[in-house]
């Protein structure tokens, strides 16, 4: 892969004197005698990207494009599909898209096609979805499974969270499903209530089968089971392992048959395609699982054979790098219009800030410019009465992606056009805000005195003139969904590829790791620790006079 300095570029340099050019220039100006709409939208079969509401004219987008091609975007992507070892740092291939490769031609790695191996995993992960679904799996007194336990974290808990989160409509009635993460003994404890071990089947998913979090919870998860089942030969019908690790499945005691492999190209944040994804195929059955996949595969055509110029991925990638590193925004929020998706934004959190949040170059230097923003969101409407007042008067530029069905899967009365109100009305008002003439003149009409509107008229303006993209979506199925994950993932990847930074290693999440496996040992007894700081020694001896 290319090791190209973005700001060496002449697209860069282009863009830089556009952004000087273009400071004035409103988003609400760009509309008046174009036909923008049609211009700054683009379909893919059942959705709609509209980004006309971007600050942005026709120079900026050429130079965008530019500096796509200056830094060799389509040898970029060819590389990623095509199995070469770009994870640099930890010498792997990225090929989270062989997972859901529908066409099943081959794709090779290390001269070996790994289709067959991926299809060998997807048969056995559709023979265990249909028994849960159908209820022949049966627990160790012979009940058919009723719940549905993930325990995992990061990558092996945030995309089946957000998927079954966002395909509930599609759940198998009379199946439950839960997700334990968190290390906090509170999060397993408030679970296990919930659940009965006759009727209960463990996901123990975890790419390395080592992460503390994930472990300390499956042994607690297989205690709790045992005092019930009192026989380790129940374990098998109650624990599957998601995992890469055999060996270490085999040494927890879950029997290699009722493990499901993936492999070391398939980074944690982009693995819900894998075997990972088993609880969502158990949750809405194979088929949907099949559907997610196809959507995926169909924005990886796309991203993989459209012109720049026609290609979503590219375009959002592209926007959120004018905003990012010419505009000065450092956050982006994701806002989905869409309560069945209230953890979209939380799960591109990782898929973003874990794969861009980086400062070091691939050449290994320290970058000078901005590299991946902040991503939050959450749920409109709810967002509108948390945090959107930020969003329109804050001093903070924030460029905000709507994300709505045009079909509700609950048709109830008018709320579905209620909901889309808000989201029209909300970028409407991001773009145009309002001026002081208008809040003045609407003072006026409503009778203020001259003494109030001073008063008040200021705090009543809107700059207006914030960027946003819209993306409508027929309705949130299977396979629409699957077309959402992969347009962000690969809008995270062009954007890595631009940055000259490595997006698929983590090594920011290492230090926190070892320090606290240094500081565990040390919490218990009463012992007087000093071996730090006197912040953290401090802290941690309070800790100790503190706790019961
Ligand atoms: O699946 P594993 O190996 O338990 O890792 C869980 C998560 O931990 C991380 O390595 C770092 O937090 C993530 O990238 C990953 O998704």
């Amino acid at each position: 892969m290319n090791k190209i300095n973005p700001t060496q570029t002449k697209a860069w340099a282009n863009l830089s004197k556009l952004a000087k050019d273009n400071e004035q220039t409103t988003i609400k100006s760009l509309f008046v005698n174009s036909d923008r709409f049609k211009d700054y939208s683009i379909q893919l079969e059942d959705i709609l990207l509209d980004y006309s509401k971007n600050r942005i004219n026709d120079p900026i987008k050429t130079s965008l494009f530019d500096l796509a091609r200056e830094v060799d975007l389509k040898s970029a992507i060819e590389q990623m599909f095509s199995g070469e070892k770009i994870n640099l740092t930890e010498n792997r291939a990225v090929l989270h898209t062989a997972l859901r490769n529908r066409s099943n031609n081959p794709v090779l790695f290390e001269g070996q096609d790994v289709m067959p191996e991926i299809n060998k995993v997807l048969e056995q992960m559709k023979a265990f979805a249909d028994q849960i679904q159908n209820g022949t799996w049966l627990g160790y007194t012979g009940k058919p499974i009723t719940s549905l336990v993930n325990i995992g974290i990061g990558g092996s808990d945030l995309g089946p969270v957000m998927v079954t989160e966002a395909l509930k409509p599609y759940q198998k009635e009379g199946l439950e499903i839960y997700f334990v993460s968190n290390v906090d003994g509170t999060h397993i404890a408030e679970t296990l209530k919930k659940v009965d071990p006759e009727t209960t089947l463990f996901f123990i998913a975890s790419k390395t089968f080592t992460t503390q979090e994930t472990m300390t919870n499956a042994h607690t998860a297989r205690n709790w089971f045992l005092e019930a089942a009192k026989d380790e030969n129940a374990v098998a019908k109650h624990f599957v392992a998601l995992s890469t690790n055999a060996k270490s499945v085999a040494e927890f005691g879950i029997d290699t048959k009722n493990m499901f492999a993936f492999w070391d190209w398939v980074g944690g944040r982009y693995s819900l395609w894998s075997a990972i994804g088993l609880p969502i195929a158990c949750a809405i059955g194979f088929e949907n699982f099949e559907k997610l996949l196809a959507g995926a595969h169909s924005m990886d055509k796309h991203f993989r054979t459209a012109e720049f110029e026609n290609n979503i991925p590219v375009i959002l990638a592209l926007i959120g790098i004018w905003n990012t590193n010419f505009l000065g925004a450092t956050s982006e929020a994701i806002l989905p219009y869409d309560q069945y998706l209230h953890r979209f934004a939380a799960y591109f959190q990782q898929g973003n800030m874990e794969s861009n949040g980086k400062y070091i170059s691939r050449a290994g230097e320290k970058v000078n410019y901005a590299t991946g923003p902040i991503i939050w969101g959450e749920p409109g409407t709810n967002g509108q009465h948390a945090f959107y007042q930020l969003i329109h008067q804050g001093t903070h530029l924030i460029p905000c992606d709507f994300i709505a069905p045009a079909n509700s899967h609950n048709p109830i009365g008018d709320h579905h056009v209620k909901l889309l109100s808000n989201f029209f009305a909300q970028t409407e008002a991001l773009m145009n805000g309002k001026s002081y003439e208008e809040v003045l003149s609407e003072m006026q009409k409503a009778g203020k005195s001259n003494e109030e509107i001073d008063k008040i008229v200021n705090h009543r303006v809107f700059e207006g003139n914030r960027p946003t993209n819209s993306i409508l979506v027929n309705e949130i199925n299977p396979y629409t969904l699957g077309q959402l994950i992969a347009m962000y993932e690969h809008k995270i990847f062009v954007q890595g590829v631009i940055w000259n930074i490595l997006s698929f290693d983590q090594w920011g999440v290492e230090l926190g790791k070892v320090l606290a496996n240094a500081i565990l040992p040390e919490l218990h007894g009463n012992q007087e620790v000093t071996s730090h700081d006197s912040s953290t020694n401090g802290l941690i001896n309070a800790f100790k006079k503190m706790r019961k």
